[in-house]
């Protein structure tokens, strides 16, 4: 017999793919590339692939020949996409951001890749409505699938696999998901609800005018539904699309006479998701100017691009930043680059979009995670196939498939927002840019007005570029700071101060003038706590070690840690009394007491809890910039880059909270928030004004905010950094211990620092259990390593920890213990 040729020809074609799965595996495993498939077969495709009794659509990261050693590799089952999914530079940058921020390279593809185009055995498809019933395009196999899906509206795929009975599902699944017969769910945005809209359509049959003129002229309805369809063709013409709402308005018409139209098939009435990415015309339309000064910066950042990737704007507020990096854009499109302009957080930048898209049209693709599957994957393509010429994103955007960046513009540097927190990878954002571009070989620009310690301390060290813009566009200067010293008001009652007679006086002379006022306060809810006036019981949350907040709204007590919310309580837990005081306050307590003293103003209120749906911010927003809010009371949120024009008074309620937490980055993020939210004030004129409401009115930092001096800040904060070896002079790793059972915590992080000796031991601070040490019912235990910036000895901790780790899992009493590695926490 011919077996030995036969055998010797398979070895020879033998190929072997190590596969990344959406998994938090130690290590990526690899699967044999049967013969029949190893033709399309290219690294970035999606395989499908069975580990453990589930199958997994994975990401083929190398293809070779090397026949694993210690075992024989299953075949993948399918090659599910002709070109790959995205490209070398992108699996390049997972394996950084892996490696450096300790998680799998299967975590950062389940953060990087829309659910859509992700499917393992657990997947559940959604019957996507907007479909139809309209199979024609459908296969056999298609087709059953798509017909069980309409009528149970969602299936498991291990459901499809029996309707199927077929070795080859996966293809086919990815063929109903192109063909928008279904979505992928995805847990996190179960909630999100497309806002649709009724559109009415002519019939195709009328597509053809004599048909349409046959039909009028013969007209057997009634007069009305005549009138009904000659409205309709007018509006059609004039505004190029028409809902049912307006539609309605416009003619006089009733409900039932549309309904017999559309009965009668001579109108369609058609749900479509409105706020979709909105098809704009391509084109580039550059409108304005640079001043003098912004042309000097545009001018410098061009030189500094010559000499270093990464440059450092530092542009005090409403300096018109945002106009340079449009120049900027403009030019990389000239050169046929794509831009990635990323914001800390996308919620809170409609205004952005819309100065972009006033500039770049159709240019743009937006990507953020309140997007649904379908407009994700649809971005996605636009950005692999160079189509999406400017993303605009949040950190997720950094993951997308570029093929060409020429330009990443970090707006807003300083935000913590860039860090991503949880799930892993537990990256930051502008650090990871900075990679990234140096993948493309581009430019990364980073803006603030108030610069993250670590980038200015790079700016001046000479690793970035520095570029300073120190004056405010046009006819407006920063607006001046005024104090106003808490402890010099008397007060009856031991409550704190909300609003000082100087603060009230100001904001009555705003309303006046027909200005705007902003009012800023970091707690939202009624009342952080309520506390027993008898013996100072305070109520906590049953899950957490955390007290709760009063909502007045709801009536409710609520964690702000684990969400849960409780009936308010009269009777004191320890005492029995019934007096209740509050103690402090937070954003909607503001809003209550405003909206009392000023009983003919038009308050509102811009926090986590008010702007919880998808469009109440830009609403928000918009009938503030119209006028229609003449004092908005708000958390962080309306500290984010927002450009007012009407706003002359910003009131800072309570700075001692602010300026009391115990975090080494405590002196630089309160001059951020005081010094951007004054920045939102006297945007367009001279007539800005800021009062701070302090009672430590010592506080260096206060100083720096009145005389917005960054610089003062900077050298302020540097000595103490340096003193006491904190970042930029060092690299931290935090570890989270979390567990059940509290001592189980403490041992697992005791094990810990024990196995990190002796080589660390110096570096060390902790285990220690942290402020608030239980959340959700887990307990926590935290370690703090810090780390001289020394490449080869960052490596030799984090593979330790790595081997730490791996040995603790592999003890059963903490394989439950979830340890938490977090690089660079912010
Ligand atoms: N060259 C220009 N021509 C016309 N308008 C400009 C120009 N530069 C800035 N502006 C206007 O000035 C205002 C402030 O600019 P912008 O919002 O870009 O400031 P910014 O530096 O980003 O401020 P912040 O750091 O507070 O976000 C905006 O309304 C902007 O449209
Ligand atoms: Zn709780």
């Amino acid at each position: 017999m011919d077996n030995d040729l036969f055998t010797g020809n398979t070895l020879a074609a033998q190929l072997f793919a190590e596969v990344i799965i959406p998994l938090a595996l130690p290590q990526n495993y690899t699967w044999a590339i049967p013969a029949h498939l190893q033709e399309n077969v290219q690294p970035g495709s999606r395989v499908e692939v069975q580990l453990k009794n589930k199958k997994y659509a994975g990401i083929i990261k190398t293809l070779h020949r090397q026949k694993p050693a210690a075992f024989a590799p299953k075949e993948v089952l399918n090659i599910l996409d002709e070109a790959p999914l995205l490209f070398p530079i992108q699996l390049q940058f997972w394996k950084w951001m892996a490696d450096y921020y300790m998680c799998s390279e299967g975590e950062v593809m389940n953060a990087a890749v829309p659910a859509n185009l992700k499917l393992s055995s657990e997947s559940i498809l959604i019957w996507n409505d907007e479909h139809g019933l309209d199979f024609s395009d459908l296969n056999g196999e298609e087709f059953l699938v798509a017909e069980a899906l309409e009528l149970k509206k969602e299936l498991r795929l291990s459901e499809v696999q029996q309707i199927l009975d077929a070795a080859h599902v996966y293809p086919i699944i990815k063929r109903l998901i192109d063909k928008n017969v279904c979505y992928v769910w995805e847990e996190l945005k179960a909630k999100y609800k497309p806002k649709t809209e009724t559109y009415i359509i002519l019939h195709p049959v009328y597509h053809n005018e004599d048909k349409l003129a046959d039909l009028m002229n013969n007209w057997s309805k009634g007069p009305k539904q005549l009138e009904l369809l000659l409205a309709y063709l007018y509006l059609i013409k004039s505004e190029g699309e028409v809902t049912q709402p307006v539609l309605l308005k416009k003619s006089g018409a009733s409900a039932a006479q549309l309904k017999g139209l559309i009965d009668k098939q001579v109108l369609i009435a058609e749900k479509r998701e409105i706020g979709r990415i909105a098809t704009l015309p391509k084109n580039v339309y550059i409108d304005f100017e640079l001043s003098q000064a912004q042309q000097t910066a545009y001018d410098a950042i061009q030189m500094a691009f010559m000499q270093k990737p990464v440059c450092l704007l530092h542009g005090v507020t409403a300096s018109g930043k945002t106009q340079i990096y449009i120049r900027l854009i403009e030019q990389n499109l000239l050169e046929g680059k794509q831009v990635l302009y990323m914001l800390p957080e996308i919620a809170l930048t409609t205004q952005i979009i819309r100065r972009l898209q006033k500039h770049f049209g159709g240019n743009i693709a937006i990507y953020h995670s309140k997007f649904n599957p379908n407009e994700r994957v649809e971005i996605w393509n636009k950005v692999k196939s160079g189509e999406a010429k400017i993303v605009l994103g949040a950190r997720s955007a950094l993951l997308l498939p570029f093929v060409n960046i020429g330009l990443i513009i970090v707006d807003e540097e300083h935000d913590p927002s860039y860090k991503q927190q949880d799930p892993a990878p537990r990256y930051h954002a502008r650090d990871s840019a900075v990679y990234l571009a140096a993948l493309f070989n581009a430019k990364v620009l980073l803006g603030s007005a108030t610069p993250s310690i670590e980038s200015y301390n790079n700016a001046q060290t000479a690793k970035y570029s520095l570029v300073s813009l120190n004056e405010r566009f046009g006819e407006a200067e920063l607006p001046a700071i005024q104090l106003i010293d808490l402890k010099k008001i008397e007060t009856a009652d031991r409550k704190k101060i909300m609003l000082s007679p100087q603060l009230k006086e100001a904001i009555q002379s705003s309303l006046n003038q027909k200005k705007q006022v902003i009012l800023f306060q970091n707690r939202r809810g009624y009342s952080p706590y309520m506390i027993c006036n008898v013996c100072g019981w305070i109520p906590q949350c049953r899950n957490c070690d955390v007290t709760l907040t009063f909502h007045k709204a709801k009536n409710k007590l609520a964690c702000h840690y684990c969400g849960t919310t409780y009936p308010v309580i009269n009777t004191c837990a320890a005492c029995g009394s019934h007096h209740f005081i509050e103690k402090n306050f937070g954003t909607e307590k503001i809003e209550e007491h405003i909206a009392e003293t000023f009983p003919t103003s038009r308050v509102s209120r811009m926090d986590y809890d008010s702007v919880k749906g998808k469009y109440d911010h830009d609403n928000l927003i918009k009938l503030f910039e119209q006028q229609k809010i003449d004092i908005l009371v708000g958390t962080q949120m309306v500290v984010k880059g927002l450009d007012f024009e009407h706003v002359n008074l910003v009131g800072i309620l309570d700075a001692d909270g602010i300026l009391n937490f115990t975090d080494f980055r405590v002196n630089e993020r309160a001059y951020q928030l005081m010094e951007q939210v004054s920045g939102r004030a006297g945007r367009k004129d001279n007539t800005g004004k800021v009062l701070i409401q302090v009672s430590n009115m010592q506080h260096p930092v206060l100083q720096f905010v009145q005389q917005h001096n960054y610089q003062h800040l900077y050298e302020f904060e540097i000595q103490n950094r340096r003193h006491f070896f904190y970042p930029p002079y060092s690299r931290l790793i935090h570890i989270i211990f979390r567990h059940k059972e509290n001592h189980i915590a403490e041992e697992a992080a005791h094990l810990l620092q024990q196995g990190l000796q002796p080589a660390f031991a110096a570096n060390i601070t902790g285990p220690a259990q942290p402020v608030v040490h239980r959340v959700r019912n887990l307990f926590l235990w935290e370690m703090l390593i810090k780390l001289p910036k020394d490449t080869a000895i960052i490596q030799q901790c984090k593979t330790q920890i790595q081997q730490q780790i791996i040995i603790l899992q592999s003890n059963k009493r903490y394989r439950g213990v979830d340890i938490i590695p977090d690089i660079d926490p912010v």
